[in-house]
């Protein structure tokens, strides 16, 4: 019996936009999902246009979030930003642990823990990014990779923390490559996750939604979404124009009806 799970489609933005393109594409996102498509939508936009990007999707039911989150709540942390700080800018969702943090910032597994703890503290939800290289993934280690980033968290938060929680799974050779993993790949390694998280505790591994992030697009999101352990999308580049983003989602909620 497996518990039925609302998708979740966020798009993660990186480092693309401007205050009239973020006006731009929340407005034409706003009408595209006027038919209020059941799934739960998120945008996270570069932080100095989180604000703005609260603002223009309030009572709508897209959410905001945030690209990273420094661990510290205040200080002298020279360029950091907070959670509360976050928080106070009208961000649900806080995506942790990207692959691109993890190899240009050098972030850690125990790094990335920590942060997942700020967000639970603060009663926001981490959407905690985890994926193995093209290397790793030829020698065999996807699984073995994605348990020691999923271990991080449990070892240091406890298996509760995933309650309300989210684990993208990314594998990073598919990561703007227009290479995406075979809807079967990933059910494979989204299987594995729950089995995971499951060792430790069956009702947890239940409710969290594993996100499959890695050149998603309007042409392969059902093929993906009709997996079943696939609950919804992190997406990159085709999170930038609203249309297709729009697709993503709808696809997301008639596969999940
Ligand atoms: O990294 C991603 C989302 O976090 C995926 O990016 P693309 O959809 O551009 O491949």
């Amino acid at each position: 019996m497996s518990t039925k799970r609302r998708p979740l489609v966020m798009g993660n933005w990186k480092l693309n936009g401007t205050k009239a393109f973020t006006t731009e594409l929340l407005t034409a996102l706003k009408a595209e999902l006027a038919d209020s498509p059941a799934c739960d939508v998120a945008v996270a936009t570069p932080e100095v246009y989180l604000a703005l990007a609260s603002d223009l999707v309030a009572g709508s039911q897209i959410k905001t979030g945030a690209q990273n989150v420094d661990v510290h709540t205040s200080g002298a942390y020279t360029g950091e930003t907070s959670i509360e700080m976050l928080k106070d800018c009208g961000a649900k969702y806080i995506i942790i642990g990207h692959s691109e943090r993890r190899q240009y910032h050098q972030e850690s597994d125990a790094y990335i823990a920590e942060k997942f703890a700020v967000i639970k503290k603060a009663g926001l939800v981490p959407v905690l990014c985890v994926g193995e290289t093209e290397a790793e993934n030829e020698a065999g280690q996807t699984n073995a990779v994605v348990a020691k980033q999923i271990d991080a968290v449990i070892n240091h938060c406890g298996i509760e923390a995933f309650n309300g929680a989210v684990i993208a799974y990314e594998p990073v050779w598919a990561i703007g490559t227009g290479k995406t993993a075979t809807p079967e790949q990933a059910q494979a390694v989204h299987a594995f996750i729950r089995a995971h998280l499951a060792q430790a505790d069956k009702a947890v591994a239940e409710q969290t939604i594993i996100q499959y992030g890695g050149s998603v697009k309007d042409s392969n999101a059902a093929e993906l979404f009709a997996q079943p352990d696939i609950d919804g999308a992190l997406v990159g580049g085709a999170a930038l124009q609203a249309a297709g983003f729009a697709a993503i989602i709808k696809a997301a909620a008639k596969a999940k009806a």
